[in-house]
């Protein structure tokens, strides 16, 4: 039996690295690639948490097989549905003809649906047990945390928490796979940018999954993405229990669209001023050229955002509508806000950055600026005094 993939007495990560997809769901970049993480717990009965993208459905069994060789899995905990996590159940299910999947009522409907599975189902409800031999498990409800069906697995025994896609990150295991065992530096920006792009929107499920977990020993959280948390605990559930709470640290990041550089000038005064008034942490993001997936990640991180757009066929520059749109899709709470826009014959920016912030209700700065053409002495002096308006409110 290998000894080099347990993370705790008969329990194995079988997790998997994927270095080769340039987007997460079609949409976020990986620079660091992304880990897909599985784990197996040998006891009377054989269980195995979440499966893994199906592009690496060969190598998960080859892991698989080298810890139990021919012995077979008794039961699959799907915490998850979404499919990089799910997409092996069919596969699985042909491997393993007597296994049991244990799920929700929401994922064995989702289970029949995607995979067109009508049986083996053992359904557990929140706070429901079941032994394995010396450990046993306890199945919560977690739902929309971030799919309806959400749910954790915790074992007792190891106080291992089986978190799903909660406390994950981007970033693929170099290694090490247990905190302690890596420098984690690379890890934090990349878990900022996972909630912010992913889990986003769903804020209020996970401070109330954070409440039920809040009673429960947890010594290890295995998450479906990135390191297995040991060490740093208290920094992931912190990380987890700031982002959803939509509570920013000080500092304001500058996001701006512009095709000639006139909004952008404004946008340099702006970002000078912040610097004078001693703001430190001051993020720019020209729309054009940052990836929305990081001008989310930043905007989640520091509690000022000051958003600039030229006016673009009477609407807001496509790149600034779509990241509006993104912030209010994803219900995004608690900021400073300034807003700033130009144009060259009839104003529209400025009216929609108005309606936007007042349809986020947040605490806007009432000086909005807006440039006709060219920066003028006059336009420089009211973006200062806009730059000023958001540092006083950001150190109230
Ligand atoms: C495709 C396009 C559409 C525009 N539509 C408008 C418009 O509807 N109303 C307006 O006043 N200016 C419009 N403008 C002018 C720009 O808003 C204006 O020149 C602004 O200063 C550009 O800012 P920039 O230099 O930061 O790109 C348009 C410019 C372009 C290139």
């Amino acid at each position: 039996m290998s000894t080099i993939t347990e993370i705790s007495r008969n329990i194995h990560y079988v997790g998997v690295n994927d270095r080769t997809k340039h987007l997460f769901e079609g949409l976020w970049p990986l620079p660091l690639g992304v880990s897909y993480n599985s784990y197996l717990i040998v006891d009377k009965s054989v269980v195995l948490i979440d499966t893994v993208d199906h592009c690496y459905t060969d190598l998960f069994f080859e892991k698989i097989k080298n810890i139990l060789g021919e012995r077979p899995i008794d039961y699959l905990v799907v915490n998850h549905m979404e499919p990089d996590h799910s997409a092996s159940i069919n596969d699985l299910c042909r491997v393993y003809p007597d296994i049991k999947i244990i799920g929700n009522s929401k994922t064995i409907g989702m289970i029949e649906g995607f995979y067109g599975i009508f049986d083996k189902f053992h359904e557990v409800k929140d706070g429901d047990r079941l032994p394995l031999g010396e450990k046993v498990l306890t199945f919560y409800m977690t739902p929309m945390v971030h799919w309806p069906e959400t749910m954790m697995t915790y074992c007792e025994d190891d106080k291992i928490l089986f978190s799903g896609d909660a406390f994950g990150c981007f970033g693929t295991l170099d290694g090490g796979i247990i905190d302690y065992q890596m420098n984690t530096e690379k890890y934090w920006d990349e878990m900022f940018r996972y909630y912010s792009n992913i889990v986003g929107k769903y804020g209020a499920p996970v401070q109330k999954a954070l409440a039920k977990l809040s009673g429960i020993d947890i010594q290890i959280i295995c998450s479906t993405h990135g390191p297995i948390w040991k060490e740093e605990i208290q920094k992931v559930i912190s990380i987890y229990n700031k982002l959803s709470l939509y509570e920013g640290e000080e500092g304001v990041v500058i996001a701006y669209g512009s095709m000639y550089g006139n909004t952008e000038k404004m946008a340099e005064v702006i970002a000078r001023e912040l610097a004078a008034q001693g703001i430190k942490n001051i993020v720019m993001h020209n729309v054009s050229k940052s990836d929305m997936s990081y001008i989310l990640r930043d905007i989640f991180k520091y509690k000022g955002l000051i958003i600039g757009s030229p006016t673009y066929t009477n609407e807001l520059f496509p790149n600034i509508e779509s990241l509006v749109s993104k912030l209010e899709s994803r219900d995004m709470k608690n900021r400073v806000f300034g807003y700033f826009g130009s144009f060259s014959w009839a104003g529209a920016a400025v009216k929609r950055l108005s309606s936007f912030a007042e349809r986020m209700k947040w605490d806007v700065t009432e000086n909005p600026v807006e440039m006709k053409q060219g920066i003028t002495s006059e336009k420089i002096a009211q973006c200062q005094e806009l730059a000023k308006a958001i540092a006083t409110k950001l150190k109230q």
